[in-house]
């Protein structure tokens, strides 16, 4: 079957610096994948090559097979793959269903008219409804969205990342800065929210990665130096020389 996502010799300089060092990554559909690796070893560069931010400096990243090159990431979206961002990135002053109905009309808008998206305004509001059920978020329905505690917004922000029904879904960090009972509360949303979805995530929390990933894989200096599931990972002398020793070694 195609992957989900599919990067071949993917490389990216800035200036002379080369960051991502010709990377090659299949990830199946329905596969929840996390990338690992330490500071500064490329993930959010690879992410933002994944999501059309940057372009590649050369290589290739296919999307259901196919090629995202020169694609603009509000292209890259509607063609089914939606990110969150590493800083929260909601509207405060908007409620919180408002912030998700309209992430859902930005996700339909070009597709129907104004006059048709008066009349499906009706959907939408059930499907923005819909979405704050999923993130356990309907009885905060009403509240400005700043007003909402930090695992809370990182809940919406999720609700936002899913409302548009991409099937694949990027999390850059999902859990950065959270206690652990606020990460497990996150980190059962997410495996609730990408239910027969694809998943790619950034992540540093080693519990979370290994409680929630089916595969991971390791980027070290721009490369990936590991892939697979999670008990081959761990157990991958280069690995745990070039990174997991030590990341393990820091959550005790
Ligand atoms: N737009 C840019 N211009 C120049 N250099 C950049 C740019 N973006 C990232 N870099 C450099 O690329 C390297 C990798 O950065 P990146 O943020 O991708 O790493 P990371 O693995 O996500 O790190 P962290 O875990 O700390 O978030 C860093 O040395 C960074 O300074």
């Amino acid at each position: 079957m195609t992957p989900a996502l599919e990067l071949s010799g993917l490389r990216k300089s800035f200036r002379r610096t080369e960051i991502i060092r010709g990377v090659d990554l299949k990830i199946a559909r329905g596969e929840r994948h996390a990338v690992i690796g330490p500071n500064g070893a490329g993930k959010s560069t690879l992410f933002n090559l994944i999501t059309g931010r940057f372009a590649p400096t050369s290589g290739s990243v296919r999307l259901h097979g196919q090629d995202l090159a020169g694609l603009a990431p509000y292209e890259i979206n509607r063609m089914g793959l939606s990110r969150s961002f590493q800083i929260t990135n909601i509207f405060p002053k908007m409620s919180v269903f408002e912030n998700v109905r309209c992430s859902l009309l930005w996700s339909q808008g070009y597709r129907y008219s104004f006059w048709n998206m008066v009349s499906r305004s009706r959907d939408l509001t059930e499907g923005a409804d819909r979405i704050l059920e999923q993130i356990n978020l309907t009885a905060r329905r009403d509240l400005p969205a700043g007003v909402l505690s930090y695992a809370e917004q990182r809940a919406l922000e999720i609700g936002i990342t899913i409302a548009g029904g991409a099937d694949v879904i990027m999390l850059d960090e999902p859990t950065a800065g959270m206690s652990h009972s606020e990460t497990d509360y996150i980190v059962d949303l997410i495996r609730k929210v990408t239910e027969n979805k694809t998943l790619v995530m950034v992540e540093h929390d080693m519990g979370v990665v290994f409680g929630l990933a089916d595969t991971i894989s390791v980027l070290v200096y721009g490369e990936v130096i590991a892939t697979g599931r999670p008990e081959q990972v761990r157990g991958d002398p280069k690995v745990q020389e070039a990174y997991l020793g030590a990341a393990l070694e820091a959550e005790h």
